[in-house]
């Protein structure tokens, strides 16, 4: 068995960044920049007002208080949309709303709460210093000027930012395209007719589900059933895509054929087994052009190694750090933990705010890779190294979120 470092190096040392592919804006929320993104024009174009009011000429209201208001002439307006296409002159004011070009002329914008006007005229009653409430044109970016950067996930605010920039098209790394291929007589798809020994697959769907919030797209090919010829075939439906994840079949049983599947195909396996629990069973290897990673069939073992492996080759692909594992918190135990032995341990935890508001975390008594109601109620892990020693209640640990900045794990 080699470590969770060392599997992780080895995994991950077979994958680079997917090439790029053009997308239109509106389609690249969660997707990763392959090329950076320039303001195509200047924001704002022009000297712009902030606020609804009076644009006028700073030097002179600069005696204007609230008892003894300045008497500006009224010459028209500029509106979002439609600027005053004249100049403002001595003595001279022009009603503008926010956004509108500031015209010509004024170098100031009065609110309109600090006056009061007639058809005619404007009275200010506050004195105002030169640029007040005018946002210059260019003071949000210049054209040309480099927005979001080359490998950044695109959220909606980035969305937003790029629209201002006039940008309607982007280069983004194309999405990993990822097989799953459950395996085993006794698994049956949801809704399917239950036989006596049979149970549903919950892997499967848990699996395409992780694929879609890291930015992947999944291929369920189905369950294959516990035969060489069974998994060969259905494995080969993983052709074209940059990945085949198996679930199940990874361990020694007679009827775990995955391993001897690829065994027959001449496969040499970098990984067969890692010192980690959940998830010993796991495998790596390339099954023709595609490369495979072999997750153990108990649920919460195929559940903890797709975040520890999986999760990283997604990232990878689409060109992020793949290095940047799940959010960590540091947390005070509620319960003691027992020293571990020497398989890396990922305990099911749930974290909550203690009396002094500080995270507490709290390990579920009940740890089988099998129990899926807990993995489901967990929301975070407690990694714990070989070896680790025995930690009393009211120790502060490091713990992985499930929820923390990445839904839906
Ligand atoms: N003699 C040994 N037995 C086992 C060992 C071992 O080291 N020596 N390791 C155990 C561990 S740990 C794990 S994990 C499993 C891994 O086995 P496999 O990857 O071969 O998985 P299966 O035997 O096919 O299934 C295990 C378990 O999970 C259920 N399963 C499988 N697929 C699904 C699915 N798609 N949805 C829901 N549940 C699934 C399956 O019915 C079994 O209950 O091996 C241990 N044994
Ligand atoms: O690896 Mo098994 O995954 O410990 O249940």
């Amino acid at each position: 068995m080699i470590s969770v470092a060392e599997a992780r190096a080895r995994i991950l040392a077979a994958f680079s960044p997917l090439p790029a592919e053009t997308v239109a804006l509106p389609d690249g929320l969660g997707r990763v920049l392959a090329e950076p993104v320039s303001a195509r024009l200047t924001q704002p174009p022009f000297d712009a007002a902030a606020m609804d009011g009076w644009a006028v000429r700073a030097g002179d209201i600069a005696a204007a208080t609230v008892d003894a208001p300045v008497l500006l002439r009224r010459i028209g307006e500029s509106a979002a949309g439609h600027a005053f296409p004249g100049s403002v002159g001595r003595g001279e004011a022009v009603r503008i709303f926010t956004g509108a070009p500031v015209p010509d002329g004024a170098d100031a914008v009065v609110m309109q709460e600090d006056c009061s006007a007639d058809d005619a005229s404007v009275r200010v009653g506050r004195a105002v210093v030169a640029g007040r409430f005018i946002r210059q044109a260019g003071f949000d970016f210049a054209a040309g000027q480099e927005l979001l950067p080359k490998g950044r996930r695109l959220t909606a605010r980035d969305i937003a930012l790029a629209a201002g920039g006039n940008v309607p098209w982007l280069s983004v790394h194309r999405r990993p395209r990822i097989a799953i291929l459950a395996t085993g007589d006794e698994i049956a798809l949801p809704g399917d007719p239950l036989g006596p020994s049979q149970i549903v697959s919950t892997n499967a769907l848990g699996l395409c589900a992780l694929v879609a919030t890291q930015g992947g797209m999944a291929h369920n090919l189905g369950i294959a059933k516990d035969t060489a010829d069974s998994v060969a075939a259905m494995a080969a439906g993983a052709v074209g895509c940059d990945l085949l994840v198996t679930t199940g079949g990874a361990a020694h049983g007679d009827y775990d054929l995955v391993r001897d599947v690829l065994a027959d195909r001449g496969v040499t396996l970098d990984v067969q087994a890692v010192a980690m629990r959940p998830g010993k069973a796991l495998m790596f290897g390339r099954a023709g052009t595609v490369p495979l990673l072999g997750l153990p069939g108990n649920p919460v073992s195929t559940g903890v190694t797709a975040l520890l492996f999986l999760r990283p080759i997604l990232r990878l692909l689409q060109g992020l750090p793949a290095d940047e594992g799940l959010p960590a918190v540091r947390a005070r135990l509620t319960e003691p933990l027992r020293a571990n032995d020497h398989r890396e341990d990922y305990l099911r935890a749930t974290l909550s705010v203690g009396a002094d508001g500080m995270p507490v975390v709290t390990p579920f008594a009940r740890q089988d890779s099998a129990i899926t109601s807990l993995y489901a109620k967990a929301d975070c892990l407690i990694p714990r190294s070989p070896h680790a020693v025995a930690e009393a209640a009211g120790a502060m640990v490091t713990v992985l979120t499930l929820n923390e900045g990445a839904p839906c794990l």
